[in-house]
């Protein structure tokens, strides 16, 4: 059984770091502990790691590594595609050389650049034009074996490249590893260095397409990883919920059911430190998985892949969904990639508990650090109205100390905290990093997804000016960049809201326009479909429900378009309306005049002027001119002055002669034929 470094050190009593030690001598780099070493190998380790074991001691086996016998990387599955497969055939490909291979090395000219990033041969072939079976051919020549499907390294990449004379460019594969070192210092940049610095829990944000099981995963996790006193505390629920496990522990952040879709799959990133990207095998890649990524990569998210549902799938089924998602740079380890894959089933609770280690690993690996002497700055989570206590949110800070009776400011607003409270609904004086808490205080209610800083109580008093420089700071970003028209539907009951969605997906179709269904619930409109259509640019449509009255203020102040309807045939005519009036005006260009050029003019300062006389309809000075000699174009450009006895004039009708000054166009011969074109609606 493939299994990762980490747990074949706890077996064999080494540590992750003795053991990578151990591999390295071996000639097998892997990048981390959390890399998935393939079964073929780990017997082969395991002997000869447990024969160096029982001849010596375990400081001796450190230093004595390179003496293990060469001859067990010759026995290694040739075939195998594992991090492990990678080094050794990079080796290998070192071998290859120009001079071993003159026949081959010429450039090809019409693929001259390749990008250096793991890639399946058959596509590689493709991208270099050279048959498959040419490159396996002289790989097989130099003792490397290689299937067709297989995925290369980008040192194999590079080799087969060299080989053929061809350039490499780096792939945005380096780009997203750069963005993920810098991840855990988004919010850091701006943190002094001075002060004490801790290690602090990672913020871990569940994403993926509608129905692969988000809410199932966050779900099992709490019932079965979150201690029953703490349950107690979640009833009030923060938005967030930590757990903790002997590899370490992390903050889960999760809100019931649509909200989580909208504050913290949306805005929630941004309060992240690990994104987990669902996706069922029995479903595969869908819209909202590419769109999850590219969120997740635009905010710099590590991201660590839960193949879903594996409960009702074969194994081939979710090698499938692995190689769907080596598209976007998600790479599993066991193929030489960086991503983390754990298959599991959120529903029967399978491979959650390689879940969690692998994320504590992974935060190991990013060795996120907190200054808890810095003011506190962290992420507004959820927001909501309460009764006799004004505003509350939840928020979670990743530098610093909060304490009772700070000011901050946090979006577009600011306060003096008054209470906070934890998960278990206790009062406390002071919180640290990476701990969900309530906390009122707020002069107005904020944005979940806001970014949450104490402050001095000068910077609280000047105001202001000063938050204004906070707000460019925190200006969110749009997540959302679908072509179409997002939509968010709320309907009374589920049969009215089916129907609406198959009319709306009819509709599509008919006008050829894309409304893409962000959300669709059955509630009341609230502040959360407020929020959710302000974050995706959506139009919310509404079918026998209403407003709920504090989503009121949010709804004016944003500009965000409600619409009701008691009638679904209303709600579709009103959507083609929309569609219509968003529509781009065609435009086409039609002629609408014509000329001869009868003298012209050489000005020196403005060049040459052509003196035309209008045979038919008009030119205006806006028009753009053909010019044709013996009926052939020889030219045109737009009118750049339309004189008329020396004076500008807007046009010129018919059988009246004027001066033209054209953009791009001044070769004029006595006889040339103008012809002027308007830009008209189509
Ligand atoms: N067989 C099986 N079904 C699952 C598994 N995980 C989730 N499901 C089912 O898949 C459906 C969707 O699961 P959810 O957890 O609601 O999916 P979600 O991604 O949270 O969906 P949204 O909140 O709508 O985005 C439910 O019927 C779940 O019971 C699993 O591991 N195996």
């Amino acid at each position: 059984m493939a299994i990762r470094v980490y747990e074949l050190s706890k077996k064999l009593g080494l540590t992750s770091k003795e053991l990578i030690n151990i591999l390295s001598s071996l000639g097998v780099e892997v990048s981390s502990h959390i890399s998935v070493l393939p079964s073929d190998i780990v017997e082969l380790i395991e002997e000869e790691v447990k024969n160096k074991i029982s001849s010596k001691t375990k400081t001796d086996i450190e230093s004595d590594t390179d003496q293990i016998s060469d001859n067990s990387l010759n026995e290694l599955h040739p075939n195998s595609t594992s991090s492990i497969s990678k080094t050794l055939k990079d080796e290998s490909a070192d071998k290859i050389s120009k001079h071993d291979n003159p026949q081959k090395v010429q450039s090809n000219p019409d693929k001259n650049s390749l990008v250096l990033e793991p890639v399946a041969l058959s596509i590689l072939a493709e991208k270099i034009n050279k048959p498959v079976s040419e490159i396996i051919l002289t790989l097989l020549k130099q003792g490397i074996v290689i299937t067709k499907n297989q995925i290369l390294p980008e040192k194999m990449v590079k080799k087969i490249a060299d080989l053929y004379g061809i350039n490499v460019i780096s792939s945005s594969n380096a780009e997203t590893k750069k963005i993920n070192q810098k991840i855990s210092n988004r919010i850091s940049d701006k943190v002094s260095q001075e002060g004490t610095w801790q290690e602090r829990n990672p913020i871990v944000v569940v994403i993926g397409h509608v129905d692969h099981g988000k809410t199932t995963l966050l779900d099992f996790i709490r019932k079965s990883r979150v201690a029953a006193k703490e349950k107690g505390g979640i009833t009030q629920h923060l938005g967030a919920y930590e757990v903790k496990i002997p590899q370490g522990n992390m903050v889960f952040l999760d809100t019931p059911g649509h909200e989580a879709f909208s504050m913290l799959r949306v805005r929630g990133l941004k309060a992240a430190d690990i994104a987990i990207l669902v996706v069922a095998a029995d479903d595969g890649v869908k819209p909202q998985t590419i769109e999850a990524i590219n969120h997740a990569k635009s905010v710099g998210l590590p991201i660590i892949v839960a193949i879903n549902k594996v409960d009702k799938v074969s194994p081939q089924q979710v090698d499938i969904v692995k190689q769907q998602l080596t598209k976007y740079d998600l790479i599993p380890e066991e193929w030489a990639g960086n991503t983390p894959f754990v298959a599991i089933s959120a529903k029967l609770g399978t491979g959650i508990d390689e879940l969690l280690e692998v994320i504590a690993l992974q935060s190991q690996l990013m060795e996120l650090k907190t200054n808890i002497s810095v003011p506190a700055r962290g992420y507004i989570l959820e927001s909501k109205l309460e009764k006799g206590r004004g505003p509350v949110a939840t928020i979670i800070s990743q530098h610093g100390t909060l304490y009772l009776g700070d000011y901050f400011f946090a979006g577009n607003t600011s306060g003096k905290i008054n209470s906070i409270i934890d998960s278990y609904g206790k009062r406390l004086s002071q919180v640290g990093p990476s701990v969900p808490v309530q906390i009122s205080g707020f002069s107005q209610q904020p944005n979940a997804g806001d970014i949450f800083r104490v402050i001095t109580q000068q910077e609280y008093k000047k105001g202001p000016s000063n938050q204004q420089e906070f707000q460019s700071e925190v200006k969110a970003k749009s997540l959302y960049t679908e072509s179409g028209i997002n939509l968010i539907i709320k309907a009374d009951n589920a049969s009215s809201k089916e129907a609406i969605l198959t009319s709306i997906d009819k509709l599509s179709s008919t006008l050829g326009q894309n409304f893409n269904i962000i959300y669709s619930g059955l509630s009341d409109v609230t502040e959360s479909d407020v929020i959710l259509a302000m974050d995706t640019k959506s139009y919310i449509y509404t079918f026998h429900v209403k407003t709920l009255p504090n989503a009121y203020n949010l709804i004016n102040n944003n500009n965000v378009t409600v619409k009701h309807f008691d009638i679904i045939y209303n709600l579709l005519e009103d959507l083609e309306a929309l569609s219509e009036s968003l529509k781009p005006i065609q435009y086409i260009s039609k002629k609408i005049g014509e000329g001869n050029v009868i003298k012209i003019f050489d000005i020196k300062s403005l060049g040459k002027v052509a003196g035309m006389h209008v045979r038919s309809g008009k030119f205006i000075r806006e028009g753009k001119v053909v010019i044709l000699r013996n009926n052939q174009k020889i030219g045109e450009g737009k009118i750049k002055s339309l004189q008329r006895e020396k004076k500008s004039v807007k046009e010129v009708l018919t059988g009246f002669e004027c001066a033209l000054l054209v953009d791009g166009f001044e070769d004029w011969q006595i006889d040339d034929r103008i012809e002027c074109y308007q830009e008209v609606p189509a």
